[in-house]
């Protein structure tokens, strides 16, 4: 697994650590472990988890601007947990209103020894932090402009929404809420996932 994950990482120009690496393979140890007793994921084989979830989550990296991200709506922490382990000097709020994924998060927290994440279960629309998020990060979470009306109150003055999406949205793109506007589409790349990735960026006017 060690080296599958060389392979990719090889495929990214992503600078990672060895213990970076440990820790994303002992997070796909996890949520294999996991998986079976509390479905986190349809992803179920590790090899999979890699591409899937773990270079999936990673190549948003380098559009990390500022200090405090949340991920809304993460789920087993996705794209959050990969990100904070590459970038510990950055703080992530992993948020979701389910609580066994929560419980996921805080197991992966203890077992890495990770001290930049925060857990958070809540509805979104109804979390209100005391200060707003450089980046809200989003992946299967839901259409955009859901995302949009649920988390307005989530970014900073400065802040941006950072959606992963597959096919670039198009026709939503059109309609962003006023106030919003679209900074940039940026395509991915995942090493050898075999289907398109978009980054959307979108920042107040
Ligand atoms: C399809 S999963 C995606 C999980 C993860 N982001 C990923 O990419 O694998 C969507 C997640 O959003 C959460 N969710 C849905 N509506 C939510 C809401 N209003 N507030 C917080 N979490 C929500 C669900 O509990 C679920 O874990």
């Amino acid at each position: 697994m060690a080296q599958r994950l060389d392979a990719l990482l090889a495929q990214t120009s992503l600078v990672v650590s060895d213990p970076q690496k440990q820790q994303l393979l002992q997070l796909v140890g996890l949520l294999h472990k996991w998986n079976k007793a509390y479905n986190l994921t349809s992803v179920r084989e590790p090899d999979d988890m890699l591409v899937k979830h773990i270079l999936d989550s990673l190549v948003v990296s380098p559009w990390l601007q500022g200090s405090r991200f949340i991920d809304v709506g993460t789920g087993p922490g996705l794209p959050g947990l990969p990100l904070a382990i590459l970038n510990p000097d950055k703080q992530f709020v992993l948020l979701d209103s389910l609580g066994k994924r929560i419980r996921f998060i805080r197991q992966v927290i203890h077992e890495l020894g990770l001290t930049n994440v925060t857990p958070v279960q809540s509805r979104v629309e109804d979390y209100q932090p005391e200060q707003g998020f450089d980046g809200v990060l989003s992946r299967a979470f839901a259409s955009l402009l859901d995302m949009l009306a649920w988390c307005h109150h989530l970014p900073s003055v400065e802040g941006r929404f950072l959606a992963l999406k597959g096919v670039c949205p198009d026709e939503e793109l059109t309609c962003l809420p006023a106030g919003l506007t679209l900074q940039a589409v940026q395509p991915l790349q995942v090493p050898e996932l075999g289907a398109e990735r978009h980054l959307i960026i979108i920042k107040r006017q």
